[in-house]
């Protein structure tokens, strides 16, 4: 039994560097390949959702901006760069909306609207906002929303608030029947960084799940808004049946909290821009 175990190790034993490097190399070519495709799945699928957030932000556009809109209210995000790329066409290309300003709800809107050469405009001096364009993290079927999954929730609310009407846009993997559906990296909520502890016990205290800190990718230490505060993502209880009003009003009371990322009764419409081409639009 011990001799041809011997003769075989004998046999192999000349060869073992080559077969080592084989096995390591075809182990690399694996995990390359594997690679390769979550890369290209991944692509695949960024394709596929800039293709629906265009085809919302076109619809969404050319249905609430026309040649009455005077002032419209920016959002912030990946899909809002659609609708100005939109809006700009038609200012620059197509020579309409002459004469309208835009007012912005973040940094990034506000660079937005300068690099298209738009009107660029703030509430001191148009605090009347016939529209406010802007994406969601989420829309459950009562049209409340999750938004600040970017960090820019405390100026859009309050931009939305100047509007005649809030036309939300996304892609279709934003639409849901319940928060929470689709949408797992909690409630954003806007709090006074040296509030942020305290607040974070209130909120689980009261509604349960939890509520951590947003902490920053590129730097040691929190999220710093565009105001200067911190951030605090709630994951509250999936299964729980929430009232988001009344949660939202109460939220909103906690000493130090600035803004929630929960949208209640705002949104006039959203457009769902579809795996299939089509554009689904939403009514309250
Ligand atoms: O609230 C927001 C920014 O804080 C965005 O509107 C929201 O996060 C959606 O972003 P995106 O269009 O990138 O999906």
């Amino acid at each position: 039994m011990l001799k041809p175990l011997l003769l075989c190790r004998g046999l192999l034993q000349p060869h073992l560097p080559h077969l080592i490097s084989v096995v390591i190399r075809s182990s690399i070519d694996l995990q390359v390949t594997a690679l390769r495709r979550t890369f290209c799945s991944n692509m695949d699928s960024k394709i596929a959702l800039d293709a629906a957030k265009k085809l919302a932000a076109r619809a969404a556009v050319d249905q609430w901006v026309t040649e009455e809109t005077k002032v419209v209210g920016i959002g912030s995000g990946s899909t809002i760069v659609f609708v100005v790329d939109r809006i700009a066409e038609r200012v620059w290309k197509e020579g309409a909306l002459s004469d309208m300003i835009c007012v912005p709800s973040s940094y990034q809107a506000r660079k937005l609207i300068l690099d298209h050469n738009l009107t660029l405009g703030d509430l001191d001096r148009n605090c009347r906002i016939d529209v406010y364009i802007d994406g969601a993290d989420e829309v459950d079927s009562g049209m409340v929303l999750i938004k600040g999954g970017g960090g820019c929730l405390m100026q859009e609310k309050i931009v939305a608030s100047c509007a005649k009407s809030v036309i939300i846009i996304a892609d279709y993997t934003k639409k849901s029947l319940r928060l929470g559906e689709q949408w797992c990296k909690g409630i954003p909520i806007e709090v006074a960084p040296m509030a942020y502890v305290p607040i974070k016990h209130k909120i689980e205290e009261l509604f349960g799940g939890e509520a951590q800190l947003r902490i920053a990718l590129k730097k040691a230490g929190p999220i710093v808004t565009d105001n200067g505060n911190f951030l605090l993502d709630w994951r509250f209880v999936a299964k729980r049946e929430y009232n988001w009003y009344e949660v939202n009003l109460a939220i909103s009371m906690i000493p130090g909290v600035l803004e929630t990322g929960l949208f209640v009764d705002m949104a006039t419409k959203c457009y769902f821009g579809m795996a299939d081409g089509t554009v689904k639009v939403q009514s309250r």
